[in-house]
C-alpha cells in the first residue's frame, strides 16, 4: 500500500472529456489523495515519455497514435504497469472475440447466446435465422454506432440494417439484466432494467425491425414491488467463476459484463453473457456498505455534488490499481 510519508504514487490517466467527467471527480480525486496517490492528466497528443514521471497509466482511448505511444512508453519503462493493455481490450471490441471469451470458460449453467456474423445481405436466404433476434454492430469500440441495436422480428427487418452486424437470438429473460463489475480483485453484481420479454404469441404481429439503444441507462422503476426489487440475483458462486474465469482469460483489471437469465431454459439458474465492456462507468454502481466503488450517497457524504466514484488505493508490490472503496 502507499504511505503518506513517502513520494506520491503517480497515476497518469488518459480518457476522453466525456469519461474524465464522470471518472476523475473530486470525491475520487480527494480520497486518492489521502492515500498517497495523485493523479496527473496525460496530453495523449504529446510523448508519454516527455510528460511523468508515472508509477502507473490508466487509460481508455484506442487510437493508433495513442497505442504507440504506451508502447514507447512501455519499452522504456518496463515496470510501470499499465492499466490495461491495448492488445488485452482490443478483445473486447469485437461481439465475436468478445463472447468467445465466455464459450472458453466452460463453467456450468453458463454460455452465450447464439449468434451469426452477417457482412453482406446478399446470402442471407440460405441461412437459418431466429427470431426474434437482435442486431448488434460488429465493433463494441465506443464509437458512436456501437451502441446502436435492432430488435429484428422477422426476414424483412434486416433489409434496413447495414452490415457488418452480429444477429444473436433474443433471449426472454424477465426485463432485468445483471451488470458485474469487476476492478482487481473486487467485483459487485447489480440489476439494472433490461428489455422486456417478447412472449410467442406477440411475435406474430410484430413486423420488422425496431432501433434502440443503452437500454439499461435508462432510469429504472427499481423501487419497492418492482420488477427490479424482485427479481432474484444470480447465485454468488455461478457469478465469481465467472469473474475469475474472466479476468483471467481477459488478462483486465477493469471491466463490466451484462449477463442475463435465460427464460427458455427448464434449468432456473442458467445465466448467458450478452456484453463485456471495458472500464466502464463504475460510477452507476450504488453504494451503502464497503463496495468496489462509492456512489450518491457516499459522494455526498465527502461533501462532493457528482455521484461519482471514489477511488484507489494503489497495491505497490504488485504496481496495480486494485482497490476501490
Ligand atoms: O456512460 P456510462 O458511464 O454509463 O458507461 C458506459 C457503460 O455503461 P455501464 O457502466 O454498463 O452502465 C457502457 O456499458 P454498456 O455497453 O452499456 O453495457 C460501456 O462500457 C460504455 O463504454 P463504451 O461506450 O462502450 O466505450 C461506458 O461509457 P463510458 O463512460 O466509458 O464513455
Ligand atoms: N441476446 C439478448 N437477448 C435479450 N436481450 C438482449 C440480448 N442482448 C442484448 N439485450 C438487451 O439489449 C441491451 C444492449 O445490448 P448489449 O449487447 O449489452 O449492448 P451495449 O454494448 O450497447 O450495452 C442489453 O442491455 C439488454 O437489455
Ligand atoms: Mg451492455
Ligand atoms: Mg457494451
Amino acid at each position: 500500500m502507499s504511505n503518506l510519508s513517502s513520494k506520491p504514487y503517480q497515476i497518469g490517466y488518459a480518457l476522453t472529456p466525456k469519461k474524465e467527467k464522470t471518472f476523475i471527480v473530486p470525491s475520487l480525486l480527494s480520497y486518492a489523495s489521502e492515500k498517497g496517490v495523485v493523479l496527473a492528466k496525460i496530453d495523449p497528443s504529446k510523448p508519454l515519455i516527455q510528460q511523468g514521471p508515472f508509477d502507473c497509466i490508466l487509460h481508455k482511448l484506442y487510437d493508433s497514435d495513442w497505442k504507440q505511444n504506451l508502447q514507447d512508453f512501455a519499452s522504456r519503462n518496463p515496470n510501470v504497469p499499465i492499466i490495461d493493455s491495448p492488445d488485452s481490450i482490443e478483445i473486447l471490441h469485437s461481439r465475436i472475440s468478445m463472447l468467445e471469451t465466455v464459450s472458453k470458460l466452460r463453467i456450468t449453467n453458463t454460455g452465450v447466446p447464439k449468434q451469426i456474423t452477417v457482412t453482406e445481405l446478399t446470402d442471407m436466404e440460405d441461412l437459418k435465422l431466429n427470431f426474434p433476434s437482435i442486431a448488434k454492430p460488429l465493433d463494441a469500440d465506443g464509437s458512436e454506432t456501437s451502441h446502436k441495436m435492432h430488435l429484428v422480428f422477422d426476414k424483412g427487418g434486416l433489409k434496413d440494417l447495414t452490415p457488418p452486424f452480429v444477429l444473436q437470438d433474443f433471449v426472454n429473460h424477465g426485463g432485468v439484466i445483471f451488470k458485474v463489475y469487476v476492478a482487481g480483485k473486487y467485483s459487485r453484481c447489480m440489476k439494472r432494467k433490461s428489455l422486456p420479454d417478447i412472449p410467442e404469441e406477440k411475435l406474430v404481429n410484430l413486423k420488422g425491425s425496431l432501433p434502440f439503444s443503452q437500454v439499461s441507462n435508462l432510469a429504472a422503476a427499481g423501487g419497492e414491488g418492482s420488477e427490479i426489487e424482485k427479481t432474484e440475483m444470480p447465485p454468488e458462486k455461478l457469478v465469481e467463476e465467472l469473474v475469475e474465469g474472466l479476468k483471467e482469460e481477459l488478462k483486465l483489471n477493469l471491466f463490466n459484463f451484462d449477463v442475463i437469465r435465460d427464460g427458455r431454459s427448464k434449468d432456473k439458474d442458467k445465466y448467458i453473457v450478452i456484453d463485456i465492456n471495458y472500464f466502464p462507468g463504475f460510477g452507476n454502481l450504488v453504494s451503502g456498505e464497503t463496495i468496489a466503488v462509492a456512489s450518491g450517497p457516499e459522494a455526498a457524504k465527502r461533501g462532493t455534488t457528482t455521484g461519482g466514484v471514489a477511488v484507489v488505493e494503489v497495491d505497490c508490490d504488485v504496481g496495480l490499481v486494485n482497490d476501490l472503496v
